[in-house]
């Protein structure tokens, strides 16, 4: 039988019956930023148990054993267990939590576009193994990239699955803004509240500051410096994956790792009075963009669902922009269905 997530994260609380949390790409770097957060309570809450179903690939099945053994190691008090699978039909069933972070990277010089081909083909199987086996409250998140176009094959092919249930992580972007924005400022990132990412988790994605507050003023007032909004700040964010991987060598990951345990604690546990943020959802038409894409919106979250941020007044300056990150995100679709994956 099956339970919402949220009465599981109280039963949780009161008797210890564990939430089942599948992570896929669980031997890579971000899987490794990422498991020992979950397993230490920071994605569900200090109370709640956790079991650890690890999916990778046949290859990597044993540098996820490593992993589980320091997992061991740890000794964490809510972890209830880990499990390694290399079949999706095994690392799904009953989750309620799926994380999909298992797909290939970009090296330098490349989009995240790019990766749709090698890509893609993960998230069809992965789709139907959530439909056919995870427990009717799974929540899931596309993490692997391009997330937003990955989140749409899965929710594709999970018929039974609502399609709010599926959702693309743009917590990074979002996260990289405030930060950004806290610099320019002089402000802790705590005083900044309400900004979107609007779109594709791309370089067309579009950072809006024209509804935040910034140290208690309008974010407006800081937009009005074009030449830092359009120069500087929307650059900076929408391109800083390719700055890190240029950086490191390699894609961002523990950031990564981070914003997905922000991105499932806020789904889970709600978003705080006063502000939003952001996620990749299924669009159902509002703010213009084509019902069937998963793009970013500004949402907010209780009782363990999203919503969404309405009636935000949308001017030239951004419309053109939003228009212009679904634009691709649409291409992105027609390709994927050219790939017969949607
Ligand atoms: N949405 C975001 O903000 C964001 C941020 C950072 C990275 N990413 C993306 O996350 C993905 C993972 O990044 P990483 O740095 O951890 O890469 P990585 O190469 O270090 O690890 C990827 C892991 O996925 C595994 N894998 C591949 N195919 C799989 C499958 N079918 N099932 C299960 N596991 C599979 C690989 O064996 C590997 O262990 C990449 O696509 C990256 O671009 C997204
Ligand atoms: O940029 C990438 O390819 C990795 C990731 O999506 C990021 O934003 O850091």
């Amino acid at each position: 039988m099956s339970v919402d997530l949220r009465a599981c994260v109280r039963q949780s609380r009161r008797m210890t019956t564990p939430v089942n949390v599948t992570v896929t790409g669980a031997a890579g770097q971000i899987g490794y930023a990422l498991l020992f957060r979950i397993a230490s309570g920071a994605m569900l809450g200090p109370d709640t148990p956790v079991r650890l179903k690890l999916l990778e690939i046949p290859q990597a099945v044993k540098a996820a054993e490593g992993t589980a053994m320091e997992l061991d190691d740890c000794a964490f008090p809510l972890l209830a267990g880990v499990d390694i699978y290399d079949d999706p039909t095994q690392g799904f069933a009953g989750t309620n939590v799926a994380l999909l972070v298992g797909a290939r990277p970009r090296g330098a010089g490349m989009e995240r576009a790019d990766l749709l081909e090698a890509n893609g083909g993960i998230f069809a199987p992965q789709g139907k193994a959530i439909n056919d086996g995870a427990a009717d409250d799974v929540r899931v998140l596309v993490v692997g990239n391009p997330a937003n176009t990955n989140a749409l094959i899965a929710a594709s092919n999970a018929p039974d699955v609502p399609k709010e249930r599926f959702t693309a992580m743009t917590r990074l972007d979002h996260n990289r803004a405030l930060s950004q924005v806290a610099k320019k400022a002089g402000v802790p990132v705590s005083e900044v509240r309400r900004v979107t990412i609007w779109g594709n988790h791309s370089a067309s994605q579009y950072p809006d500051l024209f509804h935040a507050e910034v140290g208690g003023r309008p974010g407006a007032d800081l937009a009005a410096d074009t030449a830092w909004l359009t120069g500087e700040f929307i650059p900076t964010v929408a391109k800083r994956g390719a700055a890190i991987i240029e950086a490191r060598g390699a894609s961002s990951a523990a950031s990564a790792a981070n914003a997905a345990i922000d991105h499932v604690r806020d789904w889970v546990l709600g978003t705080p009075e006063g502000d939003w943020t952001s996620a990749g959802l299924w669009s159902t038409g509002a703010y213009g963009v084509p019902e069937g894409l998963v793009s970013s919106f500004p949402v907010t979250s209780s009782g363990g669902d999203w919503q969404l941020v309405e009636g935000l007044e949308i001017d030239d300056f951004s419309r053109a922009r939003i228009d212009a990150s679904v634009a691709e995100l649409a291409e992105e679709r027609e390709a994927v269905r050219s790939l017969g994956l949607v």
